[in-house]
């Protein structure tokens, strides 16, 4: 995938240039699925958003709606500013969560297994955690884009359905940080206990993203300067997968608050920029669903989840694959022989 980053000029330029470029939704296909959709056994419109879902796809993937390769592609990276106290838990446990990815001893390897999803893990440099963004950027402008690139290798191995999910303690601080750069606020606006810190523990990491946001403050209008300061690794890899995967005609299913705020990078470059991407669920983390409402998208699922792992984007997944079950298995009225409404 990185031959769609040249060499040439700033590194963030070859992002803008992808951006520029994205394709839009196939009307054509998207029309042929919602003609097939009137004529299948049921009342018109009653399988609700499963209908919505299968012209979604059908227009993202430019023909009838499929999805025999899905893969949930998780990126862990580790954070500097972890060492401020903002986590419940230790900054090893991304690398130990890794292994238990491939041991096969995490939840969403389960839900993999439950709805038959490929899974891909994607480690980045965990034993070089980014700047801690309380005392500095998180990343030059050259490792940002580095690792959007890096992100857009979840497109090999050509899957037809993209999860996006994440791995790395502190990072709902570096998401509410991001949300707050991307969308205004301040840190009370965008924290939640994450992982599960009390009181002072929420407190302390609110005055953290206050503390980021008052050092980069002047540098907030780009975006992409947005994501070097105040993001991380695994958040900038998030974003090149998630523009990857527009640009290879895969819909993509973004996962909790910390996925949703590496995609709106995205969206603040360009609104239209996530209209290939369902929400698979929102999560309990507060800030998800601000972040959502700001965008104007509407997620699938609310079941109080507030894991990561990709595990809120597998669950949709599940559904995506009966949509589209429904969508191309289901009998028409004329060849069931079931009479249509008078
Ligand atoms: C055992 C364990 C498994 C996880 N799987 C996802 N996360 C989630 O929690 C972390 C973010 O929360 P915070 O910002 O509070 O550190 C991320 O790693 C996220 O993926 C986990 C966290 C833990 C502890
Ligand atoms: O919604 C998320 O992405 C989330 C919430 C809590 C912990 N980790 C991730």
């Amino acid at each position: 995938m990185s031959d769609l980053m040249s060499t040439s000029g700033l590194p963030f330029d070859d992002i803008r240039a992808l951006v520029r470029q994205m394709p839009g939704p196939d009307h054509a296909a998207r029309h042929e699925a919602r003609h097939r959709q009137e004529r299948l056994t049921k009342p018109s419109g009653s399988l609700g958003r499963l209908e919505e879902i299968a012209e979604w796809l059908a227009a993202w993937q430019r023909r009838a709606p499929a999805v025999t390769r899905p893969v949930v592609a998780i990126f862990a990276g580790n954070h500097g500013v972890a060492k401020q106290g903002v986590s419940a838990f230790p900054p090893e446990v991304t690398a130990q969560m890794v292994s238990n990815f491939a041991a096969g001893g995490a939840a969403i390897n389960q839900i993999c297994a439950a709805y038959d999803l490929g899974l891909k893990v994607f480690d980045l440099a965990l034993d070089m955690p980014t700047g801690d963004i309380s005392e500095e950027p998180a990343m030059d402008e050259k490792g940002c884009a580095a690792t959007m690139a890096f992100g857009m290798e979840a497109l090999t191995g050509e899957p037809d359905l993209l999860c996006i999910g994440e791995m790395g303690i502190a990072n709902t601080t570096i998401a509410a940080a991001l949300c707050a750069g991307l969308f205004g606020g301040t840190g009370t606006d965008w924290v939640g206990k994450g992982t599960g810190l009390d009181a002072a523990g929420l407190a302390r990491k609110a005055a953290v993203v206050d503390r980021a946001l008052a050092l980069h403050g002047a540098h907030l209008a780009d975006p992409l300067e947005v994501l070097r300061r105040l993001g991380g690794r695994e958040l900038a890899a998030m974003a090149g997968a998630v523009l990857a995967a527009r640009m290879q005609n895969v819909p993509v299913i973004v996962d909790g608050f910390v996925a949703t705020a590496a995609a709106a990078v995205l969206w603040r470059l360009d609104p239209a920029a996530l209209d290939h991407c369902l929400f698979g669920h929102v999560s309990a983390e507060p800030g998800h669903m601000k972040l959502l409402q700001a965008m104007g998208k509407v997620p699938l699922l609310a079941l109080g989840m507030r894991l990561g792992e990709g595990t809120g984007a597998a669950l949709a997944a599940g559904l995506v694959k009966a949509a589209v079950a429904c969508h191309s298995g289901m009998a028409t009225f004329d060849a069931a022989g079931v009479s249509d409404r008078n």
